[in-house]
């Protein structure tokens, strides 16, 4: 492929409330346009707050920032670095206007999210179509890079923190979002995750499990199962007593991974008597963002295209056609066009 020079890197993410005053604007931004109902909104509202109303996803990512610009100052990467989030200031259109008047003309993007879905990597680049265009014609060029979740950084980090807190017996269960099937169906989501998950639980040398978290939406409509809740009491019948929970669909330990598992989870496990670790996620982890380097080189510096597992490197650009919304979602409730 013809690659352009580029001449930034910019780091997009999901954003979060930086305040009780943010939360409820935050979260009509996160569900406009679909059918997430109120009273859904009003739980998760409760969680925030239970954080102060701020959550801790902006301060993770700005660490990340400082994280990779050490990594490209150590390896003469010359990139500067930007901020711009879908949901909660810095967003993105105001990120892009400003790269655009620094005169950026290429920037290549990092979102943070590993894994292939509407929601993760679909829907970040209608984030950007919709940023360049309110921008207009002077927009940089913005070129995501390719999802990230079987690159050799990710997975080595998510062993070693898995490390970090296993005992040797623990039953590995693996966490990522749920999402709706009628969203799985359009992407890799489920079949990525379980592929990882063997590879890491193969690694640590520990019997394993794939579970869900955060599901939303009205109860009728399946979503990916089994919820870490259910799978917890599941796995105590089964005379399971010491669990390691590994988020591995999340980069950061953000609201999601600090409330519906350090909290619910947590609550779920003592329940039924189990004794649980939840094993950070990669964060700002060296081999995560030496990973992360590697990929930009990657599209900069003819660098090696890396991966393990059996699927191959995530073609780049993103296939036509894939990850795309559910129908319902859509306001014709048709299928968006590739
Ligand atoms: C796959 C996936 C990821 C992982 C990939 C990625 O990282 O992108 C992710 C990340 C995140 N999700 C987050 C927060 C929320 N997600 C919601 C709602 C939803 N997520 C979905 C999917 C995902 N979500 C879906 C299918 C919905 C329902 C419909 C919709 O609205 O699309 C809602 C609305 C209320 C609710 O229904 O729970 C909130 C508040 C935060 C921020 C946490 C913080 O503040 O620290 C983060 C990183
Ligand atoms: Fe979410």
């Amino acid at each position: 492929m013809d690659e352009p020079t580029y001449d930034a890197l910019c780091l997009l993410s999901f954003g979060g409330p930086e305040g009780p005053d943010d939360v409820m604007p935050f979260l009509r931004n996160v569900t406009a346009g679909r059918n997430v109902p109120d009273a859904r909104l009003a739980v998760v509202a409760e969680q925030y707050e239970r954080f102060g109303g701020r959550s801790p996803i902006n301060d993770q990512n700005l660490a990340l920032i400082d994280a990779l610009r050490a990594e490209f100052a150590a390896h003469d990467i010359d990139l500067p670095i930007y901020f711009g989030n879908r949901n909660w200031e810095p967003y993105l259109a105001d990120t892009v206007a400003q790269m655009a008047d620094d005169g950026v003309a290429n920037a290549l993007v990092l979102a943070t999210s590993a894994f292939s879905s509407y929601s993760g990597c679909r829907q970040y680049r209608e984030d950007l179509d919709r940023a360049a265009a309110e921008v207009g014609e002077r927009a940089p060029g913005l070129h995501k890079l390719r999802l990230y979740y079987n690159h050799p950084g990710f997975v080595d980090a998510v062993v070693d923190r898995i490390a970090e807190v296993h005992r040797p017996g623990a039953r590995l269960v693996f966490t990522a979002h749920s999402i709706p099937v009628s969203m799985a169906q359009w992407c890799d989501y489920e079949s990525q995750l379980d592929e990882m998950a063997r590879l890491v639980a193969g690694r640590v040398g520990a019997d394993w499990d794939l579970a869900f978290q955060s599901r939303s939406g009205p109860p009728h409509v399946p979503w990916l199962e089994p919820d870490i809740n259910d799978h917890l009491a599941t796995l105590a019948e089964q005379c399971v007593t010491e669990v390691t929970l590994m988020p591995l669909g999340f980069v950061s330990d953000h609201m999601e991974v600090q409330f519906d598992l350090d909290f619910q989870a947590a609550e779920t496990a003592t329940s039924v008597g189990i004794d649980m670790r939840r094993a950070p996620t990669v964060g700002t982890h060296p081999a995560f963002v030496t990973g992360l380097r590697q990929l930009v080189e990657e599209r900069t510096a003819g660098g090696p295209v890396l991966w393990v597992g059996e699927a191959g490197p995530w073609p780049d650009p993103c296939p036509a056609g894939h990850c795309l919304a559910p129908a319902t979602s859509t306001p014709t409730g048709g299928r968006p066009t590739p």
